[in-house]
């Protein structure tokens, strides 16, 4: 596997770049050229969901990318990446790193090394998606490449909050070994730089670049009242 301080060029943004079939940018194509438009800007990575949009953003751009899947079983909690059936199709697909929940849920710290030592005896990195310190913790012990915030407030035991969880950077940026990734609801520049500044390696924005329907509604709402009157 190549050292991990060699995947990423450099420190620094990691765009998000993911729309559900729900949503209204879904499809490859649109966010191939949203991720054309992240790395224009400077972004140094790209996040994404799914083999066909992991596909169309490495014959796009030519960072690393950050594969997931999300998948629901009926009766679980845990949606990123679940199973091997995943890892594989991520890992068919070409990503340069798979990003997999590793909570503290439903037995999947003991669930998740398999897949962890799949990934990596295929030369691919692993991203724990985690929600707590101790799964920070947990995470690198495991083997895990990257250890990212994503699942703070995602699971019920994090904090519940609008902002991100950059209490949680600091602590596992100043205890772990693996570089930090902070991840989840950061809105403005000036949270990425305070994320960066309490010690996280990368910054991983999503909803406030490439969901422009989350975009738009901020401001929407925020006109509500004014324009009722
Ligand atoms: C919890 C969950 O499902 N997070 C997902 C993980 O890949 C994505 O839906 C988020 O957009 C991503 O984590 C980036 O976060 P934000 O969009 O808040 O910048």
């Amino acid at each position: 596997m190549k050292s991990v301080s060699r995947i990423f060029n450099k420190k620094g943004l990691i765009v998000s770049c993911q729309a559900l079939p729900d949503e209204p940018l879904f499809g490859g194509d649109t966010m191939a050229k949203m991720a054309d438009a992240a790395v224009r800007s400077g972004a140094i990575g790209i996040r994404t969901n799914g083999a066909d949009d992991i596909k169309a953003i490495k014959q796009k751009v030519k960072v690393p990318v950050i594969g997931l899947i999300k998948r629901d079983f009926p009766g679980s909690d845990i949606f990123i990446t679940p199973t091997l059936d995943e890892v594989i199709t991520i890992i068919a697909a070409g990503a340069d790193v798979i990003a997999l929940d590793v909570t503290d849920r439903e037995g999947r710290l003991e669930a998740v090394q398999p897949l962890i030592n799949y990934a990596h005896r295929h030369g691919i990195a692993v991203m724990a998606d985690v929600s707590t310190f101790e799964e920070g913790v947990a995470a690198q012990q495991l083997g895990a490449d990257f250890v990212g915030t994503t699942l703070s407030g995602y699971t019920l035991y994090s904090p519940q909050q609008e902002e991100p969880d950059l209490r949680l950077v600091r602590r596992l940026s100043a205890a772990l070994e693996v570089p930090v990734i902070a991840e989840g609801r950061i809105w403005s520049p000036e949270d990425a730089a305070k994320a960066m500044q309490a010690g996280a390696s990368y910054v991983v924005v999503g909803s406030s670049i490439t969901r422009p329907q989350l975009i738009a509604s901020r401001y929407v709402e925020a006109l509500s009242g004014l324009a009722a009157k």
